[in-house]
């Protein structure tokens, strides 16, 4: 679990965060949406204590990551897996050195031992046999997997994705989501996705945060999302055509 109080983010006179206050459940896929600019990756970036908040307060497990020493947070880092935008995988590496890299610089296993694990979490992603390939050879799709194998090899308690859907078709996006919300449920990971891809929110939005201009303007799950008549949450959602047609059809009741 993790859960924010308070959250503030300042860049000199330029406060990006306004004081931010949520919870994100173990085990499920939580998602935070907004506007361009509205802070999501900066929110992130706390969460993932590569930015110090200017105020408030992020708890992992009912410990605040103030009072972290080094050693903590590096052990908590330890416990973060990451999907980046685009993958983000080394082109020098095959697939398995990929894999491996984060066994490497964290853990003091075995050759035989990283090599059960490299095995493990292709299987779990649908890519075994793939680990002599360079990303260069693999499809997206396929290259995304792989990013999700690195991000989950070291056993995360959480795990955080950003834009994991970008550059991909709708159907192979679907699968993507689905793998995420399966890899979490299986493992009890609290999952926190940033999204600008309106078919993961009604898909696996299980808990969804609206930030506008640095402030949690709505929160939900995919059902109440729905049927909410905050303005700007439906603007947003219904900014796609196809959606609101969808929402108008649904209005009656078709
Ligand atoms: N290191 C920084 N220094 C100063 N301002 C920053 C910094 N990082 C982000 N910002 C500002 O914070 C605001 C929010 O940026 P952020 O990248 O979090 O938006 P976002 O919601 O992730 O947008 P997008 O959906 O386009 O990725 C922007 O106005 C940005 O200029």
């Amino acid at each position: 679990m993790i859960k924010v109080e308070n959250l503030h983010k300042s860049f000199g006179d330029v406060n990006v965060l306004k004081g931010i206050d949520t919870q994100f459940i173990r085990g499920k896929t939580n998602l935070v949406i907004g506007q361009s600019g509205s802070g999501k990756t900066v929110f992130l970036k706390c969460l993932l204590g590569l930015f110090e908040p200017t105020k408030g307060d992020i708890y992992f497990d009912d410990k605040t990551y103030r009072d972290f020493s080094v050693k903590q947070r590096r052990e908590l880092r330890k416990q973060m897996g990451m999907v980046f935008q685009g993958g983000a995988l080394f082109d020098s590496m095959t697939v398995e050195e990929n894999i491996k890299f984060p066994l490497r610089m964290f853990t003091k296993q075995s050759q035989a031992e990283m090599q059960n694990r490299v095995e493990e979490v292709l299987d779990r992603v649908n890519l075994d046999g793939a680990n002599q390939k360079f990303p260069a050879e693999i499809s997206g799709g396929m290259q995304k997997r792989v990013s999700i194998a690195r991000a989950i090899v070291n056993k995360p308690k959480f795990l955080f994705c950003d834009e994991p859907n970008s550059g991909l078709d709708p159907r192979t996006a679907t699968v993507i989501d689905n793998l995420i919300q399966e890899i979490t449920k299986e493992n009890q990971i609290t999952t926190i996705i940033n999204t600008h891809d309106m078919n993961s929110v009604f898909e696996i939005g299980e808990k969804i945060i609206y930030l506008q201009d640095g402030i949690l303007a709505w929160e939900g799950t995919k059902d109440e999302i729905h049927k909410t008549d905050n303005k700007a949450v439906t603007d947003f959602v219904y900014s796609s055509n196809l959606f609101r047609k969808v929402k108008i059809a649904q209005q009656k009741g078709y």
